[in-house]
């Protein structure tokens, strides 16, 4: 039997919602076999982040190796990479062993506000990254880091952010709005000649540790499965919009959203 395959390249949430946990659990939810190499380990729970530790460069190195050399994949996703010497290993690896379908999520700062990404390294991410992915998945923070000064506060500023970092290098943008009010969560689509909305209602709640995470694993899910770009997003926006509003009450902060809610929904 086979069966697509999806690898993530980010770090380990001890915590289990977001990170390589988070990813594997949409992998398995959407019927891609994941693979992961590790590039830090946070200890990690939902009242946030109490250590970072990034592995040593040799390590990554051999975890992508390891997979890419034997297994290979239909798609990768990156998430938090946290420094420009291990953007540029990422980097080297995809340009040799790719192309690849690449979902760049540019994991920056943790809901507490734990820096995931050195600042010096956004400079690297711009460089050798954004050129080769096919769908950058910013949150708004990550976009006004991205693109330095911007304010971003309505779709309309998502749309002229989501055209300005298209010019840096990726075939689509997707700018997620879930940290802006309004009834609606709405995100952005932009291919380089059309905007895209993909609207859902806001659902009131703080159980969303993990959303970035999982959102942008559902998109490299639905890459390894073949589907379109815009397929793979409305797939995944529904996803994490069931996952959300089965958000689980684990911990005394911000819990994680639920992975199985689709599947647990449409078994009913
Ligand atoms: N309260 C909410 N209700 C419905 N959808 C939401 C909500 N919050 C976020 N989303 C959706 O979840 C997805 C992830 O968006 P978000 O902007 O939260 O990503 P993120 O900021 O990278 O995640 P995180 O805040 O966990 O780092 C988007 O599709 C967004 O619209
Ligand atoms: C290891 C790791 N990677 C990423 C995130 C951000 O999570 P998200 O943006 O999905 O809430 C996190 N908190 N921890």
């Amino acid at each position: 039997m086979t069966i697509p395959k999806a690898m993530t390249i980010a770090g380990s949430d001890s915590g289990g919602g977001a990170g390589i946990q988070a990813d594997l659990k949409t992998f398995q939810e959407l019927g891609v076999f994941g693979t992961s190499a590790i590039t830090a380990i946070t200890a990690q729970n939902t009242l946030g982040v109490q250590g970072v530790y990034p592995l040593p460069l040799e390590a990554i190195g051999q975890q992508i190796d390891s997979v890419l050399s034997d297994i290979g994949t239909d798609a990768v996703k990156t998430g938090m990479l946290f420094s420009a010497n291990i953007i540029s290993l990422v980097a080297d690896k995809l340009n040799r062993y790719g192309p690849y379908p690449l979902v760049l999520d540019p994991v920056m700062i943790a809901k507490g506000g734990a820096a995931l990404l050195q600042q010096e390294a956004v400079e690297a991410l711009r460089r050798e990254l954004l050129p080769i992915a096919t769908v950058l998945t910013p949150n708004v923070p990550e976009a006004c880091a991205i693109l330095g000064s911007q304010e971003i506060g309505s779709v309309e500023q998502m749309i002229e952010a989501a055209k300005r970092l298209h010019e840096l290098g990726p075939r689509y943008v997707f700018l997620k709005g879930g940290h802006l009010d309004g009834e609606e969560a709405v995100d952005v689509l932009y291919d380089g000649s059309e905007a895209i909305l993909y609207r859902s209602p806001r659902i009131r709640t703080k159980h969303t540790h993990g959303t970035g995470c999982t959102t942008a694993s559902a998109i490299a899910a639905g890459l390894a499965k073949g589907l379109a770009v815009t397929d793979a997003v409305s797939e995944a926006k529904r996803f994490i919009t069931a996952a959300i509003a089965s958000g689980l009450e684990i911990g005394k902060g911000i819990g994680p959203t639920h992975h199985a809610a689709l599947r647990l929904s449409s078994a009913k």
